[in-house]
């Protein structure tokens, strides 16, 4: 199964996703994005993103590893592809963590894939969100802040929306979400699995 994450920056996607894989029993694997961006103090190459240099990226949406890729305030941001295949080949369910663009871009991709829309409260807690965390200018936030307006208007092309008021919220959300997920898929399958084998008779 594919889960993405969407929301405007600062909504708290990065601390409710943290939070998710940070419990015992989870067995998602979380799908590292590339981007162009410079990385903020304490952000490593590897493990929040890969960083790489705009030639590097356009290479690589020019050679088809990327899944899906946006530009998003002054900066591309993508999803590779080969990480995505090789652990949905192997059965493991991958977690995605993107703007709405991309997102769009998966779901015409992978119709199947789960897609959760985290909204704010309200815009003026996640402009104060977005200063509380200290890493952009007010220029970057403001820009960041504009985005939000079309990206929540985006909000109904999601399967789901989970509002983080509080942090353990729209994680049990999340959760029952997947468990509901998996569950209808392992009902599905074997009707299709049925299916299958009727139309090889
Ligand atoms: N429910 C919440 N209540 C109050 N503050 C929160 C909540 N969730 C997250 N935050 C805080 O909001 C700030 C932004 O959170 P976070 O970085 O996770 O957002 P994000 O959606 O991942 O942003 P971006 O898309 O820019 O990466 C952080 O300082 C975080 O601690
Ligand atoms: N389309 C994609 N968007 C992504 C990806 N990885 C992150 N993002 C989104 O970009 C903005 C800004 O992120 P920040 O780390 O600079 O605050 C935010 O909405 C992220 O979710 C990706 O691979 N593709």
């Amino acid at each position: 199964m594919l889960i993405v994450l969407s929301g405007p920056s600062g909504v708290g996607k990065g601390t409710v996703r943290k939070a998710i894989f940070d419990q015992p029993g989870n067995d998602f694997q979380y799908s590292i994005s590339m981007t162009t961006r410079q990385p903020r103090p304490g952000e490593k190459d590897g493990v929040d993103y890969f960083f790489v240099s705009k030639e590097e990226f356009e290479n690589n949406i020019q050679t088809g590893q990327m899944l899906e890729y946006a530009k998003y305030v002054d900066n591309y941001y993508g999803t590779p592809l080969k990480y995505i295949d090789e652990t949905l080949d192997a059965g493991k369910d991958v977690f995605l963590e993107i703007e709405v663009n991309g997102a769009m871009q998966v779901r015409s991709k992978r119709p199947d894939g789960v897609f959760i829309f985290l909204t704010p409260p309200d815009l003026m807690e996640l402009k104060q969100r977005l200063i509380h965390r200290g890493t952009d200018s007010m220029e970057v936030i403001n820009k960041r802040i504009h985005k939000a307006f079309s990206e929540i208007e985006m909000m109904q092309n999601y399967d789901y929306a989970v509002v983080n008021d509080e942090v353990p919220n729209a994680v049990e959300k999340i959760k029952e979400i997947i468990r509901s997920e998996r569950l209808r898929v392992t009902r599905v399958m074997p009707d299709y699995l049925e299916m299958l084998g009727d139309s090889n008779k």
